[in-house]
């Protein structure tokens, strides 16, 4: 996949500015108790990139998603998406700016339909109750317009077969693409995505790095948190690489592998030797 011109020019190293960035994050800090979970200095997301976050486990990738997207509040700083002052708003506001988050876990309600969970993401992204919002007759004025945006996206995913099946009955990988497919109810302009990988097998995997690719060539700006370098040097246009709470290093995938700080935040890093600088060696 060619790599978006912008990266070939940025200088690899953390908090480095971007030509176009769609997130900015500045001193961004989630502590949990003496613990901090995150410090990010400076980070910002290039608008129409798919941006890999990666880093062993605890390094605080799930929390900066859970801080920027509303579902946690910050300790200090300040985001702003898209010019938007973001910080301190809560979730459906977020969401309604563009920015979309989904979970390590899906966060499908197993007793609803497919169709029905699609129906709620569109609500609960709009920060209405679920019951009143379901209960309304579906087939006036603006509901109709969902339940027709949710069949587009359940006919893109593939999912149309289950539309009318619980989601408790579907397997992990349909799941994770219900979950993408709930995700776009809202229209997004961005997408958090939490190992959308994660527990799917090989074939799916295949088709949902097909459908995330697609969505960033339809001018979406992804960012996803995943495990798997392969998942990660194959669709991403860029990697941010936190540990212990900090960005440590960034730069485009083929310089990641390399990269002292990287290789020491998966590693540990060895006491006698100097701090990583965040440069390639
Ligand atoms: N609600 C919480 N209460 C206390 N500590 C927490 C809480 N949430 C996260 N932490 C701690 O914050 C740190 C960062 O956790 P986080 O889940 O963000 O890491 P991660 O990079 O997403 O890890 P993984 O790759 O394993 O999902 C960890 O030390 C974790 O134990």
């Amino acid at each position: 996949m060619p790599v978006p011109e912008p990266a070939r020019e940025l200088e690899p190293v953390p908090g480095v500015r971007k030509p176009d960035p769609l997130l900015v994050l500045d001193d961004v800090t989630r502590t949990f108790g003496g613990l901090v979970a995150v410090h990010v200095e400076h980070l910002e997301v290039q608008r129409g990139t798919i941006t890999a976050l990666i880093g062993p486990n605890g390094a605080g990738k799930t929390t900066l998603f859970n801080v920027v997207s509303g579902f946690d509040r910050a300790d200090g700083g300040e985001w702003s998406f898209d010019g938007q002052p973001l910080s301190g708003r809560p979730p459906h506001r977020i969401a309604r700016y563009g920015m979309v988050r989904t979970f390590q876990l899906t966060r499908t309600p197993a007793r609803l339909t497919v169709l029905e969970n699609m129906l709620l993401a569109a609500t609960a992204q709009r920060g209405e109750r679920l019951l009143p919002a379901l209960l309304r007759p579906l087939w006036r004025g603006q509901e109709r317009e969902i339940v027709v945006r949710a069949d587009e996206l359940l006919n893109r995913f593939r999912l149309t077969k289950l539309r009318d099946e619980y989601a408790g009955t579907l397997s992990g990988g349909q799941r994770k693409l219900l979950e993408l497919a709930r995700a776009l109810m809202a229209r997004p302009v961005m997408l958090l995505l939490d190992e959308p990988m994660a527990g799917v097998n090989p074939a799916l995997t295949q088709s949902l790095l097909g459908h995330i690719t697609a969505l960033r060539d339809e001018g979406l700006t992804v960012c996803f948190v995943e495990h798997d370098m392969d998942v990660v040097m194959g669709i991403s246009d860029w990697v941010a690489v936190m540990a212990g709470g900090r960005l440590v290093a960034e730069g485009p995938p083929y310089t990641i592998g390399r990269n002292r700080a990287v290789v020491d935040a998966y590693l540990g890093k060895r006491h006698d030797e100097p701090e990583a600088t965040g440069e390639e060696t």
